[in-house]
């Protein structure tokens, strides 16, 4: 059988980052940056008060005291967005807000607090040292600074800068348009009556979550029956607006096996038996002259899960011109036994946490079958066991892949 190694590295080789577009900042939160991004001014633009206050000269301020309030006559307010040019000559303060450019002349703010808040004259009880308040420009980006640079992925702060810099397009690989396909004549949605011999059809909820949760955008298509010409005619229809596709079921040593029949035709996508437990009926290919990527996934829900979190989750991040990598894993004490079949590589649920000592345990939960989705449901964690390990007991070192 083909080590999960192997195809992992096959899948990897075979997928390639999507082109950078031009993306409006609007449409760009989790696409990766393909430039590096400079400010054409410096961040802040001016020298400007950081508090609600009065902007004077250090010097006339000086003798300010609690028992001696230095008096000053304001001349002009000055808030932020005021163009005027403004100065504060020597003997004289202006009132300022936060965000006000600094007067000329100007060479420290007084935050209101430190005053009685005159309007006319203002009564100042502390001094100010020089520079008191005040946002030098460029103290945030000189002109010409490097803000961000290609590989960032883009989230909240990230695009913050870009409109802090003035951008509002930016050249970025896009997130990859993931369309979810579950087959099997026995699926309902759920929401609607279930009848004797159907399920509610689920995979296409957690695979179009786990694509969103990998920096994808998904769509779930209406899952289809058991007829490959229908799904064929599907999957054809979504070449057009995929970068990959999905599916789900349909792909092992049944008699009605959609995925298998309607793609085997196609060419180069390949149906193994990888040596996991569980996911072990894999399929990958790339269809149409796009070379859309396809994972063809076992149809149990756990196998799905399992199968998106060791393959397509680094596949997706290649696509976004991510560093594509196995998922990380931890070290952690088992609390309980392990079992695990020959010669395949076990994945199974476990709950990690943490000891008294703060060294990481993890407990495998009960229901280890790969269609017990409650159990998954209950874990956070897949707890790795090696090929050649068929038994672990209590007490023994695993690795661990935090969910
Ligand atoms: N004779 C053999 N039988 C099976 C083998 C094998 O090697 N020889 N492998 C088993 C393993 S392991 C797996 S995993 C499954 C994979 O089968 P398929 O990918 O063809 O999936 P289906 O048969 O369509 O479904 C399997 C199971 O999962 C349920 N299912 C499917 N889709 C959904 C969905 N969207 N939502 C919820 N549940 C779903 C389906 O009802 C089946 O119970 O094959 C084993 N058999
Ligand atoms: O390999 Mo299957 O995925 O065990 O249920």
């Amino acid at each position: 059988m083909k080590t999960v190694d192997a195809h992992l590295a096959e899948i990897l080789a075979a997928v390639r980052p999507l082109d950078p577009v031009e993306l409006d900042l609007d449409a760009a939160l989790g696409a990766t940056l393909a430039e590096d991004v400079t400010s054409p001014v410096a961040l802040p633009p001016f020298d400007n008060s950081a508090m609600d206050g009065y902007a004077v000269r250090a010097a006339d301020v000086a003798a300010a005291a609690d028992d001696a309030p230095v008096v000053l006559p304001v001349t002009v307010d000055v808030a932020a967005g005021d163009t005027a040019p403004r100065r504060v000559e020597p003997g004289l303060v202006t009132r300022i807000m936060t965000g006000a450019p600094l007067p000329d002349g100007a060479d420290a703010v007084v935050p209101v607090e430190w005053t009685d808040g005159g309007t006319v004259k203002v009564a100042i009880r502390r001094a100010a040292p020089l520079g008191n308040a005040i946002r030098r420009s460029g103290e945030d980006v000189l002109a010409g600074g490097l803000v961000l640079t290609a590989g960032a992925v883009l989230g909240p702060a990230q695009l913050g800068i870009l409109a802090g810099v003035g951008r509002r397009t930016v050249l970025a690989h896009p997130r990859p348009r993931v369309v979810v396909l579950s087959t099997g004549a026995e699926l309902v949605e759920p929401g609607t009556p279930l009848g004797h011999g159907q399920i509610w059809e689920s995979n296409s909820f957690t695979m179009v979550a786990a694509v969103r949760q990998a920096g994808g955008e998904a769509y779930r298509r209406r899952a289809v029956g058991d007829d490959p010409a229908e799904f064929l005619a599907t999957l054809n229809g979504l070449l057009g607006e995929a970068d990959a596709v999905i599916t789900t079921g349909g792909i092992s040593m049944g008699a009605y096996e959609p995925v298998k029949e309607a793609l085997s035709p196609l060419g180069p996508i390949r149906f193994e038996k990888i040596a996991m437990q569980p996911g072990m009926p894999q399929g990958f290919g790339l269809l149409g002259e796009r070379g859309v990527p396809i994972f063809t996934l076992p149809g149990n829900p756990v196998s799905s899960y399992v199968s998106f979190v060791l393959y397509v989750k680094p596949a997706l991040a290649r696509m976004r011109g991510l560093p594509a990598t196995p998922p990380a894993t931890v070290t952690a004490t088992t609390m309980a036994p392990l079992r695990s079949p020959a010669g395949r590589r076990s994945f199974l649920r476990g709950v990690l946490g943490v000891a008294d000592g703060g060294a990481a345990t993890v407990v495998p939960v009960h229901g280890q079958g790969s269609h017990q989705l409650a159990a998954l449901a209950g874990a956070n964690a897949l707890i790795v066991v090696p090929e050649d390990v068929t038994g672990l007991p209590e007490g023994a070192t695993v690795e661990v892949i935090p969910l």
